[in-house]
């Protein structure tokens, strides 16, 4: 029986934009239901309010501080309602992309609406019921709210509320210690909020190499705010306007609570067991293939649990096209798959943790680490906190890296370059570095394998030593 799509994609956002856009370019037949706004997490709540928020927030830090250089001003006047409003601006700029208009004009279809799986084959929205070869799930993932007593009355506040505030709490405490928590807690904190960040683990990003987390965690500790680790927030209650939260046997007063201690994904509106579509509380489950336990349909982004970043929902989304629209041949391959946390100072990540690294192979592993107190740029901006680390085997593959310090999200890409490559850590010394710049972290890391080799070899630094001894004396 012929049908109307090719692929009919439900969620708007990181990942099924991806796949829209592509299909379409591609000349096949495109639905696109989305339930709210195109754009998804990452436009509205996500990636690009709070790299605006932790833009500004930085900018009032650097003014804070610029006596270090030699530079005198008045404490910064921060009008927090102002800075809410540049991170509103900026969404505003970049939202054209993700418009309604621009998918209409690639030749998709957008339909606004929340709808189901009514069978196997069939999505109905808006009362039409939809018939593709294939379907994409890619609806993203919404705040777990943890079990907190009285969090619900007290009421609180998600990513999906705080990049729209105009008046700033005068306290705040932050449930989480992941990505979100740590870098809205620095961010809010360095516009004026005491924040407080509750984290149920000793260590802060608790998924991070635990030197590199340190850092991070020292520079939010200078910055004021209050960690309270090892501790889960149980209970709070408002009492004269305030919220009075127990954590443990703890009780902080705050204006305010965002809740960043996790996702979940959005599965539930959708009637996959209609489908035949399986799902855990972690999400979607799927093949390497992208395809959920009903072949035609395929899984992409935060909804499949995994990696909930934007460019893995964006590579995933890849995957599917593929396997979608044509032969179902290509697989997910998360081997190297990078990220960062936005914090000041970032922290990047790439493959194994040194622990993995352990674990597979033994003592057969060489950590090269680089402070960037070493690297000259560094001091020079005054922002050498931080280090390099390549975790290598011992002939030089690449097994991770993890970089924090400045602009840390940035530096990692030629490691993850020479990483996908399958190029030796030798290739980062292999290429010129300009100086002076941060990148040298990286050249400066990779050599220290060279430089360790060599200490080992005695026989070469003989030989050399006798060579040189006979050239002196024969000149
Ligand atoms: C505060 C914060 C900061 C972040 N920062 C970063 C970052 O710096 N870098 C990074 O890589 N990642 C970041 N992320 C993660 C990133 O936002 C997500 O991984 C990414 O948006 C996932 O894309 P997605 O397509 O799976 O979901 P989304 O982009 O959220 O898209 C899902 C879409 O599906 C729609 N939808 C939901 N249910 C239905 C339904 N029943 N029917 C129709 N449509 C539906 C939603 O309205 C939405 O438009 C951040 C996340 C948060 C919360
Ligand atoms: N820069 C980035 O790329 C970026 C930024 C933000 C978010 N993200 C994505 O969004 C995802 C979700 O981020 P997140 O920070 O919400 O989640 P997370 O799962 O990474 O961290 C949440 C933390 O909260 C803790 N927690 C849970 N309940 C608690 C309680 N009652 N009290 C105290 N702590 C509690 C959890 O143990 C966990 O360590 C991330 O995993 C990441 O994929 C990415």
């Amino acid at each position: 029986m012929a049908v109307d799509y090719d692929i009919v994609i439900i969620g708007g956002g990181s990942g099924g934009l991806v796949v829209a856009s592509a299909a379409a370019q591609l000349n096949a037949k495109v639905a696109l239901v989305e339930k709210s706004r195109l754009g998804g997490d990452c436009l509205w709540f996500g990636c690009v309010p709070s790299k605006s928020l932790l833009h500004a927030s930085r900018v009032a830090h650097e003014v804070k501080h610029s006596s270090r250089f030699g530079i005198y001003t008045t404490p910064p006047d921060i009008q927090f309602s102002e800075a809410t409003g540049h991170v509103q601006n900026v969404i505003s700029t970049i939202q054209p992309h993700d418009s309604p208009e621009r998918f209409e004009s690639l030749g998709v279809e957008v339909i606004f609406g929340e709808g189901q799986f009514k069978d196997q084959k069939t999505f109905t929205v808006n009362g039409r019921d939809l018939k593709a070869r294939a379907f994409v799930v890619s609806t993203g993932s919404r705040p777990q709210v943890p079990p907190i007593e009285g969090i619900e009355e007290a009421g609180f506040l998600t990513n999906e509320q705080i990049f729209s505030l105009k008046e700033r709490p005068q306290s705040l405490a932050v449930i989480g210690a992941g990505p979100i928590g740590c870098e809205l807690g620095q961010a809010m904190h360095r516009l004026g909020s005491q924040v407080t960040i509750v984290s149920s683990r000793e260590q802060i990003l608790p998924k991070e190499d635990p030197e590199a987390a340190l850092v991070v965690e020292k520079q939010l500790e200078a910055d004021g705010v209050n960690i309270l680790r090892g501790k889960r927030a149980k209970k709070v209650e408002v009492i004269d306007g305030k919220k009075h939260l127990w954590v443990g046997k703890e009780k902080i007063v705050v204006d305010e609570i965002l809740v960043s201690s996790g996702r979940v994904p959005n599965v539930h509106s959708l009637n996959l067991e209609a489908a035949g579509v399986e799902y855990t509380e972690k999400g979607i489950v799927v093949n390497q293939k992208l395809q959920t336990t009903n072949k035609r349909i395929y899984g992409c982004g935060d909804v499949i649990g995994g990696y909930q970043f934007t460019h893995v929902a964006g590579y995933e989304a890849a995957v599917v096209v593929q396997n979608a629209l044509f032969f179902p041949s290509a697989k997910a391959d998360y081997r190297v798959i990078p990220w960062a946390t936005f914090t000041e100072p970032e922290l990047a990540r790439v493959g194994l943790s040194e622990k993995q690294a352990r674990d597979r192979y033994g003592d057969k592993i060489e950590v090269l680490k680089q402070e960037f107190a070493d690297v000259d740029r560094a001091q020079a901006e005054r922002a050498t906190e931080g280090f390099a680390k390549i975790i290598t085997t011992s002939k030089g593959e690449i097994l991770g890296a993890h970089l924090v310090g400045p602009s840390a999200g940035e530096l990692i890409h030629e490691i993850i370059l020479a990483m996908k490559n399958k190029l030796p850590v030798s290739a980062l010394t292999g290429i010129i570095h300009i100086y002076p710049t941060l990148s040298e972290v990286n050249s400066k890391a990779a050599l220290q394998l060279k430089k360790r080799n060599y200490a080992k070899n005695q026989g070469l630094q003989n030989a050399l030593r006798k060579l040189f001894g006979l050239l002196r004396s024969i000149t």
